[in-house]
């Protein structure tokens, strides 16, 4: 089978948010859970995040890489406590990787008043934009995807028999990262350059956006040995599960590896990822009666303690090897 005959399955998940008839929310349970055993990936349709509000959003990801570099570096995440902020293109490597990826990228979280836990908690950083023109539309927007990035989580809970309930504690405080990208034209003198190199994304679900026709993402498929393109088109979300979801499921969910070469036309391809975690200090809800208590915060402190420091108080009290 060649790979362009074989696509993501699309659900449309107005059939949870929205039922009509009986039945509905049990077929979209059904075929997130079959879509997430199979690929970890899935196209989504019916999510409720307005067309206006997706447009926005990529205007003010347009607006903010357009400033200058020197007003960018500034504000740079390597800088802040809470690693919100700016990463220049250039800055992630990956071990075995030949280059860097060419992305850059900029990280909103949670806003919080004040930094807590090794910066797990604490402010952003904003540009020194229009408020009306950067922060109000990409406020707007987290909130939306963290409200979708939960219900996907509800949906993978219920798909193994598990109830909703289990939501209230995992999502107390819940750590949801969202990350502004924008990939410049692909260089094809460049061998082994990437957008995005081949990676698992290490925690929770991923809500991605995708500028319409400015394709480029691949999703590797075990039973294939080959990269999936996944097309661009307006108004559809891209789903995916990370190691975090993986690993808690006993992998019956899959976290699948992808990347991103930008196909587009000697244009640069922007996206939107928002990363729903899950609150630091709660355990595996796919599965309750796990033996094993790692929290959430202990998977992300194993993630980034080589790039980041995190202090002895939040490495004891999320339960992460000293
Ligand atoms: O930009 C994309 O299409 C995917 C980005 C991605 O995989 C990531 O940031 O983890
Ligand atoms: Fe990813």
């Amino acid at each position: 089978m060649a790979t362009d005959e074989v696509t993501l399955p699309l659900v449309d998940l107005s059939g949870y948010i929205n039922p009509q008839q009986p039945g509905d929310k049990e077929r979209v349970i059904a075929e997130v859970r079959d879509a997430c055993a199979k690929y970890g990936f899935f196209q989504a349709t019916g999510h409720g995040i307005p067309l206006g509000q997706q447009k926005g959003m990529l205007k003010s990801i347009n607006t903010l890489f357009n400033m200058p570099v020197e007003e960018k570096r500034k504000l740079s995440f390597l800088k802040n406590p809470c690693r919100r902020g700016y990463e220049e293109s250039g800055a992630s490597l990956r071990d075995g990787d030949p280059l860097p990826d060419s992305k850059e990228a900029y990280y909103i979280g949670r806003e919080d008043p004040v930094v807590e836990h090794s910066g797990f908690y604490g402010p952003n950083v904003w540009p020194p934009l229009p408020e009306e023109e950067f922060r109000n539309p990409v406020w707007e927007y987290y909130q939306s995807t963290h409200h979708l990035g939960q219900l996907i989580w509800e949906i993978l809970l219920l798909g193994l028999g598990h109830p909703v309930s289990l939501m209230e504690e995992f999502a107390k405080r819940p750590m949801v990262v969202l990350k502004m990208i924008r990939y410049p034209p692909h260089r094809s003198d460049l061998p082994g350059q990437f957008g995005v190199g081949p990676h698992t994304d290490f925690g929770g679900i991923t809500v991605l956006l995708q500028e319409a026709g400015k394709h480029g993402l691949q999703v590797w498929h075990e039973g294939l040995e080959q990269w999936l393109p996944v097309k661009a088109a307006e108004d559809i979300y891209i789903i995916n599960c990370g190691d975090m979801i993986g690993k808690w499921s006993g992998g019956q969910y899959k976290s699948a590896k992808h990347r991103v070469i930008n196909a587009a036309d000697n244009e640069p391809r922007l996206s939107c990822a928002t990363f729903f975690h899950g609150d630091l200090f709660a355990t595996n809800p796919l599965n309750p009666s796990d033996p094993n208590r790692e929290t959430v915060g202990a998977l992300l402190v194993k993630r980034f303690r080589n790039q980041f420091s995190f202090d002895k108080e939040l490495i004891a009290a999320v339960g992460a090897p000293a």
